[in-house]
């Protein structure tokens, strides 16, 4: 357990790790390419690990003699079946983006997880996958892992994805696209959740050289056949981790500078500091990094997540110090990430005497400046983003204490020393 000590009128400037999504992009992408790449600020932590192995079990080779220079030699889109299981825990974005990458493998790939992974679809992703010619099936039958993919290639042509909650199907498809035996098409059907993730997945795609896109006007993307290009690639700050810093600005008075977290950024999360604007903080970002000054008085707002889905519960902290109601709406996804998140928020915060409602697809948090709140024992439910975010709120309220905080390692192992820097100040 851990006990968080109440401050007030922050100054820091930090660091964040290396952007978790951005890094597994960049490593598949650099595992596919053929020749060497040096992927520079990577994040090395528990989801990376479980992707970095995975890779290497699919023949890939990846020094990491230098914890923030990976270097990978990429397989030129040929991989090899593995011997054993691969085991990705409760990482969403490798479950997703390696059942595609597996199809690329000489045989069988069985991709297996904890038990929450157990109950996180995919099944759209299946569906969409045997459109391009895949054999792939769900061991329990129920659209989640575990998985076993017949790697065999991938034929290519036309796909149509369902689109379902996850926009991590639809990264998934695209980063295996240039290597289908003919031109890929994938037409998405229905809403597009966490779309800035897909644009991030262009990004990556690009720079590792495949220009991909949708057809103007239409929800199509088409991707040319061909290969990455191996690269030396620099990986920006995590916007999502950066968040529980730039928040306590807000929550405790005073300023947060994030050096490593560009404006533009590739990352939709970096997109929060404008939803801490909107509640009253001044913000500054440039190419250099995102600063947030506290303002005297936070006042509650509407805002729409269903683009930014990990920085809710994020929001949903710093709104409990604010004036009046903050509306948190289109996140119904809350409730398929690593644990249901909407459920999660909504107990957590009530325990500390926070007024709030949930709803199937939104949080209506009724904020009074903090007043009238007290400590208690935060259940994390094995979820990073709930210990982090829950644990910004005992910098103002006494007697908080975190349960199950070792749960940070999934995407920042060292997230308690630097929260530390916050708690020593005022
Ligand atoms: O593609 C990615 O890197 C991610 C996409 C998002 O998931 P969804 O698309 O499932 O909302 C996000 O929640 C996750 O942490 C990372
Ligand atoms: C949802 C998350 O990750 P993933 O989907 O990769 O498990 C997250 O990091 O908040």
């Amino acid at each position: 357990m851990r006990s968080i000590q109440p401050v007030s009128n922050i100054d820091v400037g930090l660091a964040v790790p290396g952007s978790k999504s951005i890094t597994q992009r960049a490593l598949v992408a650099a595992a596919l390419a053929g020749g060497e790449s040096l992927l520079l600020g990577v994040l090395d932590s528990e989801d990376t690990n479980y992707l970095r192995s995975a890779l290497r079990a699919l023949g890939v080779r990846i020094d990491c003699s230098d914890p923030e220079a990976w270097r990978v030699q990429g397989c030129g889109g040929r991989l090899r079946a593995p011997d054993a299981p691969i085991y990705l825990g409760n990482n969403g974005t490798a479950t997703r983006l390696l059942t595609s990458v597996a199809a690329l493998a000489g045989g069988p790939v069985r991709i297996t997880g904890d038990a929450r992974m157990a109950e996180r679809p995919i099944a759209p992703l299946m569906e969409a996958l045997r459109g391009w010619g895949v054999a792939i099936a769900s061991e329990r039958g129920n659209g989640c892992p575990p998985l076993t993919i017949h790697g065999q290639g991938i034929q290519g042509g036309s796909t149509t994805l369902a689109t379902g909650k996850s926009s991590q199907y639809l990264s998934s498809l695209l980063l295996v696209a240039p290597y289908a035996q003919e031109t890929a098409e994938i037409a998405v059907a229905g809403r597009l959740y966490s779309r800035p993730y897909v644009d991030m997945t262009l990004a990556v795609m690009q720079a590792f050289g495949v220009q991909a896109g949708p057809v103007p006007g239409q929800s199509r993307f088409v991707v040319p056949r061909g290969g990455y290009r191996a690269r030396q690639y620099q990986i920006e700050g995590d916007a999502s981790s950066a968040s529980y810093f730039l928040a306590a600005a807000a929550i405790c008075g005073g300023r947060v500078r994030v050096m490593n977290l560009p404006s533009p950024s590739l990352q939709g999360d970096a997109g929060f500091v404008e939803l801490l604007a909107r509640m009253g903080c001044r913000v500054e970002q440039d190419r250099g990094g995102m600063q947030v000054t506290g303002a005297s008085c936070l006042h509650g707002i509407e805002a729409d997540m269903g683009d930014m889905p990990d920085v809710a519960p994020t929001l949903a902290v710093v709104a409990a110090f604010a004036e009046g109601m903050t509306s948190i709406t289109n996140v119904s996804h809350l409730r398929v990430k690593e644990c249901d998140r909407l459920s999660a928020m909504t107990h957590e915060l009530r325990r500390l005497g926070v007024a709030v409602e949930e709803r199937e697809d939104a949080m209506h948090i009724q904020g009074r400046g903090g007043l009238g709140l007290h400590g208690g024992r935060i259940q994390t439910y094995r979820d990073h983003r709930i210990a982090m975010s829950m644990a910004l709120a005992g910098l103002r309220i006494p007697g908080v204490a975190i349960e199950g905080e070792d749960c940070v390692a999934k995407s920042f192992p060292d997230f308690w020393e630097r929260f530390r820097m916050l708690e020593g100040q005022g």
